[in-house]
């Protein structure tokens, strides 16, 4: 049995979910889809999960919503009518979503999460009508049906453990099912949406869950590229990848897969294949445990923005017992997460998520390191990237640090921070935000380019 996830790309209109209904066609062990909302047809449109966002939003502050309600419904009457399927289905959504946008919205956030999940919802409800009326036997399976259940954080839940032992009653069914990716039910049983992107967490539990051959998650790109398309004209495609890789870079912005969603098909021992709907014979990049790193010991570049870091000094930290645990307390206390933290002897800095602060928490949190730590100095610097260099065959290999501080260098990127794990699958560089497009395609150059520019060569030596 195979779970295969289609993404919002995937499912955006008829002529996409034509295209989805014979990939599942071309292969009977595609026995659990998972879909996404419509997502965008062209550069320019917009995902049906944001216009709901834009609904709700405009909802809560009592503004008029005809026309984000108009706009929503329509994508889903294009698509029926497209498809020939029956006036029903489409009156059903648009009851559907007056029903919501009219319920109670005294807690905000759960009200939110109901209208974004129904974006996944009713396509899942639209696409297995279609596959019936096409001779395909299928049914809308509800993820609280199903059994997903998540902790009751909106817009973040998590997976509980016993979705697992749940999800295998599906294993039993004959038919094809569909299930809305995206979201789950709390043990209490409200509807709790993943973070953006979830669908692709959904697909991964579901496999976990019925002990899926493979997991196959559809996309509109070919592959895996070793450095983000949009960043780098042409980029290489990756063929295979370990969990521990992608997880590494789908963290640092390779947005293609989602990071969290690795661990359920991991921890299960589950390959996971991404592939194209619109070219779904190139084979695509295969996910596994373990690959020969010895043609490739870096798998891939990724680089994400809307960081800042927080630096502090104090001579003799490495002998004060307990600063490092004070200082992640204040974070802790704010509830800040943080993201790296290389460490000197006198000082450190701490990268964390930028939209984690208000101008109000960044001056408290400043002032109460300064003032409970008694440091040296503090500052924060805003505007900060992340660049990831990934691979687990790194580990093997002499010069890939040189090789890639030797590019920074001759791209005239400057390298505010450096952090590398000792377990060495990834090697992160702090720059500036407007330097990470610059800073990327010098990493590129230099590891799969094999461009004669390299002024300074260096030769990769195996330890
Ligand atoms: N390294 C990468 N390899 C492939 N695609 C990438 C990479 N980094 C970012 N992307 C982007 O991810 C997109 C696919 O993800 P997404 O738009 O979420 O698809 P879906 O609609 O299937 O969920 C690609 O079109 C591409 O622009
Ligand atoms: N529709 C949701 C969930 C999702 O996974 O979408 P997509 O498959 O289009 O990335 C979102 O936009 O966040």
């Amino acid at each position: 049995m195979k779970v295969a996830k289609f993404g919002g790309t995937s499912v955006a209109s008829a002529e996409q979910l034509k295209k989805v209904a014979n990939i599942i066609k071309a292969d009977p062990e595609r026995k659990i889809i998972v879909v996404s909302a419509p997502g965008k047809r062209f550069k320019e449109d917009t995902k049906v999960t944001d216009l709901l966002i834009a609904l709700g939003e405009r909802a809560l502050k009592g503004e008029s919503t005809d026309e984000q309600l108009t706009a929503i419904i329509n994508r889903y009457k294009d698509i029926a009518e497209d498809l020939n399927l029956s006036k029903e289905i489409v009156d059903e959504i648009a009851e559907n979503l007056k029903e919501l946008v009219n319920s109670d919205c005294s807690n905000k956030e759960r009200f939110m999460d109901r209208l974004k999940a129904s974006g996944e919802d009713n396509n899942a409800k639209l696409f297995a009508n279609y596959l019936n009326s096409i001779g395909i036997a299928a049914s809308y399976v509800n993820p609280k049906e199903a059994g997903i259940i998540v902790t009751d954080d909106p817009g973040n839940a998590q997976t509980l453990p016993e979705t697992y032992e749940n999800l295998k009653k599906l294993k039993d069914r004959k038919e094809v099912l569909v299930v809305p990716g995206f979201f789950g039910f709390s043990p209490e049983g409200n509807l709790v949406t993943f973070s953006r992107g979830g669908s692709d967490i959904t697909g991964s539990i579901l496999a976990a869950g019925v002990d899926a051959e493979l997991y196959e998650n559809f996309t509109d790109v070919d592959s895996v590229f070793v450095a983000n398309p949009n960043i780098v004209e042409n980029p290489k495609e990756i063929k295979e990848l370990t969990y521990k890789e992608m997880r590494e870079l789908s963290y640092a912005g390779f947005s293609v897969f989602h990071d969290e969603a690795l661990i359920p098909a991991f921890r299960a021992g589950i390959p996971v294949c991404i592939k194209n709907t619109n070219n779904p014979s190139a084979p695509g990049t295969l996910i596994v445990a373990k690959r020969d790193y010895s043609k490739e010991p870096v798998a891939g570049i990724a680089s994400d923005t809307g960081f800042c870091s927080i630096y502090v000094s104090k001579y003799l930290m490495n002998r004060e017992i307990g600063f490092g645990r004070r200082l992640l307390q204040i974070l802790e206390d704010e509830g800040i997460s943080y993201e790296h933290m290389p460490s000197g002897i006198d000082d450190t800095s701490i990268i964390l998520r930028e939209n984690q602060l208000t101008p109000e928490k960044e001056e408290r949190v400043l002032k109460r390191i300064k003032t409970e730590l008694n440091v040296d100095t503090i500052s924060i610097r805003h505007n900060q990237a992340v660049i990831m260099v990934v691979g687990e065959g790194m580990t093997s290999y002499i010069g890939i640090s040189a090789k890639a501080t030797a590019a920074f260098a001759r791209a005239g990127v400057n390298i505010e921070m450096i952090n590398q794990g000792s377990s060495e699958v990834s090697m992160m560089f702090a720059v500036a935000a407007e330097d990470a497009p610059k800073a990327v395609q010098a990493l590129y150059n230099e590891f799969f380019a094999n461009t004669k520019e390299q002024e300074m060569p260096l030769v990769l030596e195996m330890k």
